[in-house]
């Protein structure tokens, strides 16, 4: 077991990890999430005695990772995949990382198997491409067969098959009785490997649980409603009554109806009474990145601003239409609707086209005063790119689904 007491990391003026207390068990994947900066390598780093705490401890077994008997062999980890000597071929690499831990020449062969480098094992390392790279180091992480593994980024540059690798490869070391804490950007992967999860923000813990307590605790279910698309009007009909009865209502990019606060029969029992069609009322739950979008919002230090491309653009011919958001391409901006509040009672509204005026709950911990921590950069103010005008369609997206340029967006948005 990992376990990190007060954990504190200052560099000069800068902290990186403040006050982080948590454990990491064994028989489970621990998924370690938290925007670029939050302090995840560091502690990490710190985990593996590669940097000095400034305050606190964060021990493996009960011993600081230098004072752990024989660590080599009891830990293993993925840093940094570059950290090699690039002149040097893949089992050399191995060769010598196992002589110095006394683990037998033979291992470096079972381990460039497990990794799926053997063709290449006498090739320099400095020709891999990212994937064979990151292979390579968790070859390196697996060498002495130890209970504790720790990946940072693991699959990182590898392709859908070697994701999947990794995948299977870190359920089976936890099932083996493992203690694995593995850091990713990638929520889809960590939703479909990790069972528990450790959340940081601006180097404070946000959340310790469960990939599922996570997100029930920062989404909540939505129904998608849609209205037929011929008659937009009794899109607005319904909205409006959903609205008057106390749903949050939204819309999504393919012309539905996002709903929050109102249980699927009773939504119906409106379209009924208001005379609306539904060509389709979905149940929906949210994604564990859209619960961490929501959760970490108050922490991300790095927005980008929309690119106004000074100076680079034709403008628009006069009456022509920016281009519409493409279907199926995600909607930025969307996010987990906010948790139930307590009792039950329906979410404080968003603003929104239908919402009524409110603010949604806040990410728990966003709050959370931490001394240390500097301001986030405040996005330039820049004029608003001009109204798409049909006034019932969601602002035009910007390009990429996951671009935090959405990010910087007022809360009404989101
Ligand atoms: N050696 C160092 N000297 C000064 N500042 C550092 C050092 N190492 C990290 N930091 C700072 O500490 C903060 C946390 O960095 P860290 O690399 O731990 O974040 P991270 O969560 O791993 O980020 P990413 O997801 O981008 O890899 C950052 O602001 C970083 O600039």
């Amino acid at each position: 077991m990992i376990e990190a007491v007060g954990l504190t990391k200052r560099y000069g003026d800068k902290t990186a990890v403040y006050n982080l207390s948590f454990q990491v068990r064994p028989g489970a994947v621990t998924g370690f999430l938290g925007p670029n900066g939050s302090g995840k390598s560091t502690t990490m780093r710190m985990i593996l005695g590669l940097d000095n705490p400034t305050a606190g401890q964060v021990t493996i077994g009960g011993y600081p990772y230098r004072k752990l008997p024989n660590a080599p062999r009891q830990v293993g980890a993925l840093l940094d995949a570059k950290a090699v000597h690039g002149g040097r071929a893949a089992r050399n690499h191995l060769l010598c990382l196992a002589q110095l831990s006394g683990i037998p020449a033979r291992r470096v062969d079972e381990v460039l198997g497990v990794v799926g480098l053997q063709d290449v094992a006498r090739q320099r390392s400095k020709g891999f491409s990212l994937g064979m790279g990151q292979r390579l180091g968790i070859a390196a992480a697996l060498l002495g067969d130890p209970q504790v593994l720790l990946f940072d980024e693991p699959v990182n540059g590898l392709d859908p098959e070697g994701i999947l690798w990794v995948r299977n490869l870190m359920k089976s070391l936890a099932a083996e009785g493992r203690t694995v804490f593995v850091s990713s950007h990638l929520m889809s992967e960590m939703a479909l490997t990790a069972d528990h999860l450790i959340v940081i923000g601006r180097g404070q813990l946000l959340a310790d649980m469960s990939v599922k307590d996570f997100i029930a605790a920062n989404s909540a279910g939505f129904a998608r409603v849609r209205t037929p698309d011929t008659e937009p009007q009794l899109r607005e009909k319904l909205a409006g009554a959903l609205a008057e009865a106390g749903g949050h209502v939204l819309p999504e990019q393919d012309g539905a109806l996002r709903v929050t606060g109102l249980p699927l029969p009773r939504i119906s029992d409106i379209a009924h009474d208001t005379d609306v069609r539904l060509w389709e009322l979905s149940p929906h739950q949210a994604s564990l990145e859209e619960a961490y979008m929501r959760m970490t919002q108050g922490a991300v230090d790095y927005r980008s601003t929309i690119d106004q491309k000074a100076g680079l653009q034709q403008p628009l011919p006069p009456g022509a239409q920016p281009p519409m958001p493409v279907p199926g391409q995600g909607q930025p901006g969307w996010y987990a609707p906010p948790p139930p509040q307590p009792g039950g009672q329906p979410f404080a509204a968003p603003q929104g086209p239908y919402g009524a005026p409110g603010a949604p709950a806040a990410a728990p911990g966003a709050d959370a005063p931490n001394p240390y921590a500097q301001q986030a950069p405040q996005a330039p103010q820049s004029p608003p790119p001009a109204a798409p005008p049909a006034p019932a369609q969601p602002p035009a997206a910007p390009a990429a689904p996951s671009a935090p340029a959405s990010l910087t967006k007022p809360e009404d948005a989101r």
